[in-house]
């Protein structure tokens, strides 16, 4: 029988199975964490974090002089993505809540590079994303209701395409990814954020992950959805000199997001460990 300790989160209801490995000691597949993502048969998640030392594991081991610890990030399905802005938030909290690392300012390892998290005792938790790029959105689109809309391109460290509607049932069941032309534009797949306007600097969101489907809610997501509503309200902190906060609604929750004049994304939220347990990878 082979038991693996695991806890529960979620960051505004994106929610994960942390599984503690400080040495490097598991291999899990991406067969067995699509299993221990499974909402019937397993425990249940949108993705598993997997807390291991950076310095014990080859994908991150190159970062240990600037962060202790590795978020190995894996999706719903058990695809590899390059960043989990909720994920990393979460797994801060998870980090503070075991004592491997004190509340306050500490860094993570990703697979986007080295984040800095701000852990309070009780209260929220925000991730620097970094800057976000927008590589050029020429001839991208959203297909919404049968008809192709423009999406904006953002890459936060994963990919982006964000497209606004004018209310949020237009995204449809999301039972399926949506069609996102021209096909072949995100060779390795995209998360789509279908977004609608609430207030000046306040808008809301629906989103299909890659890898792990609707969810209700994504910290990437919601600063692409950020970045892409202060563009097209003619706002740049890097230009004007002022930083811009949106505050992002999410199916579960709502996010802050700021863009600092340096254009560095700050996102801000809850992030909470709800549970603790052991399972028997055999019976998944
Ligand atoms: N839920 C995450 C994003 C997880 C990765 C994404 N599905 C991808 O494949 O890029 C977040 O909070 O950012």
């Amino acid at each position: 029988m082979s038991t693996l300790h695991f806890f529960k989160g979620h960051g505004t209801e994106n929610d994960f199975v942390i599984v503690p490995d400080a040495d490097g000691e598991l291999d899990l597949s991406a067969a067995q964490v699509a299993a221990l993502c499974d909402r019937r048969a397993g425990i249940g998640g949108d993705g598993v974090l997997r807390v291991v030392r950076s310095a014990k594991d080859p994908a991150a081991e190159h970062l240990a002089g600037e962060a202790e610890w590795f978020m190995d990030y894996r999706n719903g399905d058990g695809s590899i993505a390059e960043m989990c802005g909720n994920g990393v938030r979460v797994f801060a909290r998870f980090l503070v809540e075991r004592g491997l690392a004190e509340a306050g300012e500490l860094r993570v390892a990703t697979r986007g590079g080295v984040k800095a998290v701000t852990v309070s005792a009780e209260g929220p938790v925000t991730v620097d994303m970094g800057p976000a790029r927008l590589p050029g959105s020429e001839g991208i689109g959203v297909d919404v209701e049968g008809r192709v809309r423009p999406a904006t391109n953002v890459d936060m460290g994963n990919p982006h395409a964000v497209v606004f509607v004018e209310d949020l049932a237009q995204a449809g069941t999301l039972y399926t990814a949506p069609t996102v032309t021209p096909e072949g534009a995100y060779p390795h797949g995209v998360n789509v954020e279908f977004v609608v306007r609430r207030a000046p600097g306040h808008v809301a969101m629906r989103v299909h992950e890659r890898g792990s489907g609707e969810t209700r809610s994504c910290g990437t997501g919601a600063c692409a959805v950020m970045v892409a509503a202060a563009r097209a309200d003619g706002a740049q902190p890097s230009v004007t000199g002022e930083p811009v906060t949106y505050t992002v609604d999410v199916p579960g929750g709502r996010l802050r997001i700021t863009e600092r004049v340096d254009g560095h994304i700050e996102m801000t939220g809850p992030a909470v460990i709800v549970a603790e347990g052991r399972v028997d990878l055999s019976r998944l």
